[in-house]
């Protein structure tokens, strides 16, 4: 079987987009260990780029570094057409959040919490309501707004944690995936809302998943993170078909994708 050269991320030019996020050479080393080094990756407006890997890789690490949350070695460097390089600003939806589960703190508290100075036991001004409702409402979230923290189940807590991400709207979203406390039709619905969000935005996203049936799906791009690295980096067909990755994770993608490409063909001709 002939398998895909992957290069180290590089897979567009930035001249093709109107903004893209270039991550030169980051390094990270905790506690004396090192982490990640030499990773390069340039994510372009609108693209959902998927950062898959084992576990333990340093997937987690490198959206915290990206987020400046701790220290790394390489530089971060936003380029947009109409205001030059600048610092991106950036949106964040942790992997997990410890909640206190009988805390009385509701949806609309932390917006709140967020976006005023005021403190919860005012009565918040109408103004603020409506914009936490708007807010929810770009991932379907707006019933949840008086609900307490506590109750969300955790789709319904990844959906505010994305709107509050989403507000203000960033240049790029981080997002880590949950591994548990979303069943399938919950992970399925996040993907389709991240993916619609990319496209209503121009949205750069990047996002740590676990579920290679949803990012063949919906990624435009996926980074194999192995090796303290970026070993790999493509479009989904691409990167499933790379020997490292089939080794990895014990599968061969390369029918699946066949079947994928006759389905799409023959659909053309149907229309
Ligand atoms: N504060 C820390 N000090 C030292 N090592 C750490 C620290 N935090 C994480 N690590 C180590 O860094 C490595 C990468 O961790 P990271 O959480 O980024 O992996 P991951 O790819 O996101 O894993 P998973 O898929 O299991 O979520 C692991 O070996 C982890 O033990």
């Amino acid at each position: 079987m002939k398998h895909s050269k992957c290069v180290n991320s590089e897979y567009k030019t930035c001249e093709s987009s109107l903004c893209c996020t270039k991550i030169n050479n980051f390094g990270v080393k905790r506690s004396g260990t090192e982490i990640l080094k030499n990773v390069n990756l340039h994510i372009h407006c609108g693209d959902l780029t998927a950062i898959i890997g084992p576990n333990g890789a340093g997937k987690s690490t490198l959206l915290k570094a990206i987020l400046g949350e701790i220290t790394h070695s390489g530089e971060l460097q936003f380029l947009d057409a109409n205001n030059g390089t600048t610092r991106p600003s950036m949106g964040y939806v942790p992997q997990k959040l410890d909640l206190d589960s009988s805390s009385p703190t509701s949806v609309l508290d932390l917006f709140a919490a967020a976006h005023t100075n005021l403190p919860i036991w005012f009565r918040y001004p109408k103004k603020i309501r409506e914009r936490v409702q708007k807010s929810l409402s770009r991932t379907h979230g707006e019933h949840l707004i008086n609900k307490r923290l506590g109750d969300l189940s955790g789709g319904e807590l990844q959906r505010v944690l994305l709107a509050l991400a989403l507000d203000p709207i960033p240049n790029l979203l981080l997002l880590d995936e949950p591994v548990s406390g979303i069943d399938q039709n919950g992970l399925e619905l996040f993907y389709q809302t991240v993916s619609m969000l990319r496209k209503n935005y121009d949205l750069s996203i990047i996002l740590v998943s676990h579920d290679l049936n949803l990012i063949a799906e919906y990624a435009d791009r996926v980074a194999f993170v192995n090796n303290h690295t970026i070993e790999c980096c493509g479009t989904p067909q691409e990167v499933f078909s790379n020997e490292k990755v089939i080794q990895t994770f014990g599968l061969d993608w390369s029918s699946r994708f066949q079947k994928v490409e006759k389905d799409r063909v023959a659909n053309a001709f149907m229309v």
